[in-house]
């Protein structure tokens, strides 16, 4: 927690402004950030001096593994986060490739789960680094990246967490996670918990101890009219200790988070914070 306030802070003194021309907003901006979670002592890094909705961030991410590409399915298992990106930007809705309400296109979990190869089959990257993990194995490659630049025009926004790298070191699973673009006040919040979560998630079906998550910020940002209520009211408040998180211990397989887990196979113990903070949104 210490950390992402330290971010935070770092952008109110040191942030440039940057003018954003995809959301008209400008945003504070630092260059490089490094954050690591220790996922070996279940430090929970969810956000204390503010509320922070961590089902809604595990649902995110149990889509992305999934490789869902609606906004709809998203709203089924407990995560609102995608309506606005499918359904309320214009160069989105003015995409002759957009299939329709709630269509997100080749974003994310479609790229992880169904990478398309030059000659028409796919690639599943998520499958084939959960089979070598399972089975001991790095390659020096276990990597699932969501950036494909050749498709770019065919999803609605550019993924922002893109790339996630496992290691494997004896029996201990760590991840490095990279980051091109971070809405700090925001996404942030959710981004940190999906580093925690991944981690754990996928030692705990293939098999190995969790050591650290590592997670690689290029450009963080706070938005023009998230300053205020960052400066003025949560970076005012003292954090609490972190939670910690009880994944159900039934989850064995890639299987089971494709057909039967769901955001309350989560629990969160020990959580304290201050009140909720609602930040504005730039779409
Ligand atoms: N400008 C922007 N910032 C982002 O963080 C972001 C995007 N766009 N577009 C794609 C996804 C969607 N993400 C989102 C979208 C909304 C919330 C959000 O509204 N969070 C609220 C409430 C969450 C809830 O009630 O479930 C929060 O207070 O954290 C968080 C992350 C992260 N990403
Ligand atoms: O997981 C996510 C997804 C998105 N964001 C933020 C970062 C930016 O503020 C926007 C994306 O805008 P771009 O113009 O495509 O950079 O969404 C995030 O922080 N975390």
């Amino acid at each position: 927690m210490k950390q992402y306030l330290k971010l935070c802070q770092r952008i109110v003194d040191e942030g440039q402004w940057v003018e954003n021309k995809r959301t008209g907003t400008r945003c504070l901006t630092v260059i490089n950030a490094d954050l690591e979670y220790d996922v070996a002592n279940n430090q929970f890094p969810m956000i204390t001096t503010r509320k922070s909705y961590y089902k809604a961030a595990i649902a995110e991410l149990l889509g992305y593994l999934r490789g869902y590409d609606s906004a709809g399915q998203f709203r089924d298992i407990g995560c609102k986060t995608w309506d606005a990106n499918a359904n309320d930007n214009n160069a989105w809705l003015n995409n002759p490739n957009r299939k329709g309400e709630d269509d997100m296109g080749r974003v994310y979990g479609v790229q992880g789960r169904g990478w398309q190869r030059p000659d028409g089959s796919t690639l599943d990257q998520l499958a084939k680094v959960i089979n070598n993990l399972k089975n001991g194995i790095d390659d020096r490659g276990e990597i699932i990246t969501f950036y494909n630049p050749g498709e770019f025009e065919l999803g609605c926004l550019r993924p922002c967490m893109h790339t996630h790298t496992f290691s494997l070191l004896g029996d201990t699973l760590y991840l490095t996670s990279y980051q091109r673009s971070c809405d700090v006040p925001l996404g942030l919040n959710f981004n940190q918990i999906q580093c925690f979560v991944l981690l754990a998630l996928v030692a705990q079906i293939t098999g190995h101890k969790a050591g650290k998550a590592y997670h690689k910020i290029a450009n963080a940002h706070i938005y023009e009219n998230q300053l205020e209520l960052m400066r003025d009211v949560q970076l005012t408040r003292q954090p609490f200790a972190s939670p910690q998180l009880k994944i159900n211990p039934k989850i064995k397989s890639l299987e089971d988070i494709e057909t039967w887990v769901t955001r309350d196979d989560f629990e969160v113990t020990g959580y304290q914070c201050h009140e909720a903070i609602q930040y504005p949104f730039s779409v």
